[in-house]
């Protein structure tokens, strides 16, 4: 578990980017932090493996003060992947998966044959290895980014902006590969996006910042969806718009996720408005309301 306690975070040049933040980042869950530019996302992001330093409150994981810990090697445990990938142009495909655990004294010859392990994992040919980062899609580098982040066999995994840069199409398949592999991986995730419907999509916990960092509302999608804690978030997620890509649904067996297509996609269990309701099985493909369910690869 991470767990921000009241955490503040004032650069030197007097700009306020976290103000009084606190949250708790469950274990093995995806968390996504969601909101406008500026609003200090990416600053927590990187307090928790110590790319930045709180000027006060605490981050803690599993209980233990960050900063109690030494940053390197903090950096060397947990994953990061970044917008644009953050590759090394310079270095083949298999080089930059290994960058971490060679630095950690991995011999190299099993740095190799790890990174070539992650690189069915995350879904890339093997065939690419030998390629320098210029020669692949702007999906594939961020596949290697994500193999690269998952390298150190990390239990925390930091995603910031990581499918950005990338098409609709090509997001969307490397948004299902992430919740594939968080079934299969059971990592803690903290991602970082602009984008709404891939906080929904993706996130067991939502959190909505307005400008200035402050926390609009934090839940699970279908608590938010059914639920939206005031106008701004009612406008953030749409609510207001006759149909979103995200809904909630009533059907005879309960409340469901919907999506834009009408595939479930995901399930509430207990009551929305209580606070209570659960959402479950995300990126499933149960047919609702008679809508047939598309090629969604559920594998
Ligand atoms: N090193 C720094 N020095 C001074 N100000 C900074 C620094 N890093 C970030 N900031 C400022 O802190 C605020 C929060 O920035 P941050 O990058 O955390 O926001 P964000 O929500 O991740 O934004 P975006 O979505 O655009 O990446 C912004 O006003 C930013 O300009």
């Amino acid at each position: 578990m991470i767990e921000f306690g009241d955490v503040t975070k004032r650069f030197p040049d007097g700009t306020l980017a976290v103000d009084h933040f606190s949250l708790v980042i469950p274990s093995r869950k995806i968390t996504v932090l969601v909101g406008s530019s500026g609003s200090g996302k990416t600053t927590i992001l990187r307090m928790i493996n110590r790319m930045v330093d709180p000027t006060s409150g605490q981050v803690e994981i599993d209980g233990e003060d960050v900063l109690s810990l030494k940053p390197v090697a903090l950096r060397r445990s947990i994953g990061y992947v970044m917008q644009n990938s953050g590759l090394l142009p310079h270095r083949k495909v298999v080089d930059n998966i290994a960058t971490v655990p060679l630095l950690k004294g991995v011999k190299k010859k099993d740095a190799r044959e790890r990174a070539l392990e992650l690189m069915d994992t995350v879904g890339l040919e093997r065939s690419l290895a030998d390629r320098y980062p210029s020669q692949l899609s702007g999906g594939q580098q961020q596949r290697v980014g994500v193999a690269r982040g998952l390298a150190v066999d990390p239990n925390i995994l930091l995603m910031d902006e990581p499918f950005g840069a990338v098409d609709p199409i090509v997001r969307d398949d490397l948004q299902n590969e992430l919740l594939r592999l968080q079934r299969d991986l059971d990592k803690t995730v903290v991602f970082v996006t602009h984008d709404i419907d891939e906080a929904f999509k993706l996130g067991d916990q939502v959190v909505i910042f307005r400008k200035g960092g402050i926390v609009a509302q934090k839940g699970t999608p279908a608590e938010i969806l059914a639920d939206p804690a005031d106008e701004f978030v009612a406008s953030f997620v749409g609510a207001d718009r006759g149909r979103r890509a995200l809904h909630v649904e009533e059907t005879p067996t309960g409340s469901v996720l919907v999506d834009s297509d009408g595939r479930a996609a995901g399930v509430l269990s207990g009551s929305p408005r209580g606070g209570a309701g659960t959402f479950e099985a995300k990126a499933a493909t149960v047919p609702v309301a008679g809508a047939p369910a598309q090629g969604e690869d559920a594998s």
